[in-house]
């Protein structure tokens, strides 16, 4: 891979077509696993990219790689326009927040406490009590988290990714175990958004709802990439989920 940039572009300096974060062809393998292969992706600014396919199509993995926790064998990563080197470490202060699946809160820290891990700025707490206000769950501030409901849990997760005030927000299969009360939650929270959202996600009304554009992954292969009419009605793509039901 490319190493990282020195100095970030300024926005002015930038065309728009350069603007967001861009995959070159990325791929990986995990000894013989072709766990992605050759895929390309571009995210403008303010946009909700949807990156789909059956179990162990590489989705999780493509976070992994623009989270730094992967490096590719081959492919690229841009921001902005200038390579990208993704660190782990790194990831809040370049702006990009990810939440996990399932609920990955320190346990023996309060809410609160949690939430302030994301915060970055001079006005963490501030920016923590924000982010707790929007995700409903500042009444339990104060809580440990494993006292909590799992819907609140993952709000909490939710919580800790805004409060770092991302451009590039990550969720990584938000609604799995929601009820649908709380996908409907989840759904306006994203429209809402003010930054470049990127979905995992296995629940198909939530991404079809929420997505401007949306990648379909099987074995590792990008095999669409279009707006939610386009996928819905894909033959490649239904064949992928049936062949994968079958
Ligand atoms: N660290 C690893 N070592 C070896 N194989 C891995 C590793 N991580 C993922 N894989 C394999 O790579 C493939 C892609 O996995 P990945 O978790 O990215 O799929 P996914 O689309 O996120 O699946 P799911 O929807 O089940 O979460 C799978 O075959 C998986 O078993």
């Amino acid at each position: 891979m490319a190493t990282d940039s020195s100095a970030p572009s300024t926005a002015d300096s930038l065309s728009a077509a350069d603007r967001g974060l861009t995959l070159h062809h990325i791929t990986v393998r995990f000894g013989g696993l072709l766990a992605l292969d050759d895929v390309s992706l571009r995210v403008p600014p303010g946009r909700t990219v949807g990156i789909i396919g059956p179990n162990g199509a590489g989705k999780t993995t493509l976070f992994n790689v623009i989270c730094g926790f992967v490096v590719p064998q081959s492919g690229t990563i841009a921001l902005d326009g200038r390579p990208f080197r993704p660190r782990p470490h790194q990831l809040t202060g370049r702006g990009i927040a990810r939440t996990l699946q399932g609920v990955g809160q320190f346990n023996g820290m309060t809410v609160l406490e949690n939430v302030l891990v994301g915060a970055r700025s001079r006005k963490a707490e501030e920016e923590a009590w924000a982010a707790l206000e929007r995700c409903g769950v500042a009444e339990h501030a104060a809580a440990l988290p494993a006292s909590l409901p799992y819907a609140k849990r993952k709000r909490v997760e939710l919580a800790r990714a805004l409060a770092a005030k991302p451009r590039i927000l990550m969720l990584d299969e938000p609604a799995g175990g929601l009820d649908a009360d709380e996908i409907r939650w989840l759904a306006t929270l994203i429209q809402e958004a003010d930054c470049t959202v990127l979905l995992v996600e296995h629940h198909m009304d939530l991404v079809m709802s929420v997505c401007d554009e949306i990648l379909v992954l099987d074995f590792g292969k990008p095999i669409a990439l279009g707006p939610p009419a386009e996928i819905r009605t894909d033959p490649k793509v239904a064949e992928a989920y049936l062949g994968a039901a079958a």
